[in-house]
């Protein structure tokens, strides 16, 4: 079965740079965080989300992961300061998991993968009109990561997992409000920042990162109900969501600093 006839979501990472020549870039994400090579930056500042729980709208199956899309007409769930020079809003949450609980996050510490991971999406609405705008610029968009951490079922995560059996199918999608993102952030915001991208094709190199250095707790059953999503649409045969991390990409030469 040829590669080209397959979408690249089908073929693995490895084949992206066939059809998206820039995942083999230089800011390409997500990496391998080694601890001992990060530098403190006095500079950075506290980070500061503050998120209006009236702004969520919808949680989301797209086939990749589930997320939640929140409305970002209007500066009412925003990020700033961390390394951050202005407001960049909130634009969606979705999450990354593995087979097993061994491996799901994207990111890795000292060559260690957590369980899962959650994405916080934001873009520079100060300077861009739109998400899709800013995307494609340098500086557009800014993503929290929150590792998730094997141990005691999160509560604050069962908001999410026990609406996902109503979106099992791709594209399927459900009301979802009265939801504020910052019960799933741990007690400390301390983080690690750098340039990269996208983890998923495009992979446009526009993403300001900030891996937060705390986990979250998550249990295994509440992994497992993200395993049963379904990768595959209403018409085609059923094939489950187990996985949907992209692997290590090299650094080359950027620099990780800390707070
Ligand atoms: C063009 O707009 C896009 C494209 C892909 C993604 C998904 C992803 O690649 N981005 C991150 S972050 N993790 C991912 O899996 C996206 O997420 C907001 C926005
Ligand atoms: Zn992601």
């Amino acid at each position: 079965f040829q590669f080209r006839l397959l979408p690249q979501c089908i073929a693995g990472p490895a084949h992206w740079k066939e059809v998206f020549p820039v995942a083999n870039g230089d800011r390409q994400s997500p990496i391998d965080i080694k601890t001992e090579e990060t530098k403190y930056d006095p500079s950075l500042r506290p980070l500061n989300p503050s998120y209006d729980p009236a702004s969520a709208k919808i949680i989301l199956n797209n086939g990749h992961s589930t997320s939640v899309e929140f409305d970002d007409t209007v500066n009412k769930s925003v990020l700033t300061g961390g390394p951050l020079s202005g407001i960049y809003r909130l634009r969606q949450i979705h999450f990354h998991w593995g087979s097993n609980d061994e491996a799901g996050s994207e990111h890795m510490v000292d060559g260690m993968k957590y369980a899962a991971e959650l994405h916080v999406v934001h873009w520079n609405a100060e300077k861009y009109s739109s998400f899709v705008e800013a995307a494609c610029q340098s500086d557009g968009l800014a993503v929290m990561a929150v590792f998730l951490k094997i141990g005691e079922c999160n509560p604050q995560l069962n908001k999410i997992t026990d609406r996902l059996d109503t979106i099992r199918i791709k594209g399927k999608k459900a009301l979802f409000t009265n939801f504020d993102p910052s019960c799933l952030l741990p007690k400390s915001l301390d983080y690690w920042t750098y340039f990269g991208s996208l983890t998923v094709p495009p992979l446009l190199e526009s993403v300001i990162w900030i891996v937060l250095r705390e986990p979250i707790s998550v249990c295994s059953e509440q992994l497992a109900k993200f395993r049963s999503l379904l990768s595959t649409a209403e018409d085609e045969v059923a094939c489950c969501l187990l996985r949907n991390f992209r692997p290590p990409q090299p650094l080359r030469g950027r620099e990780v600093r800390r707070n």
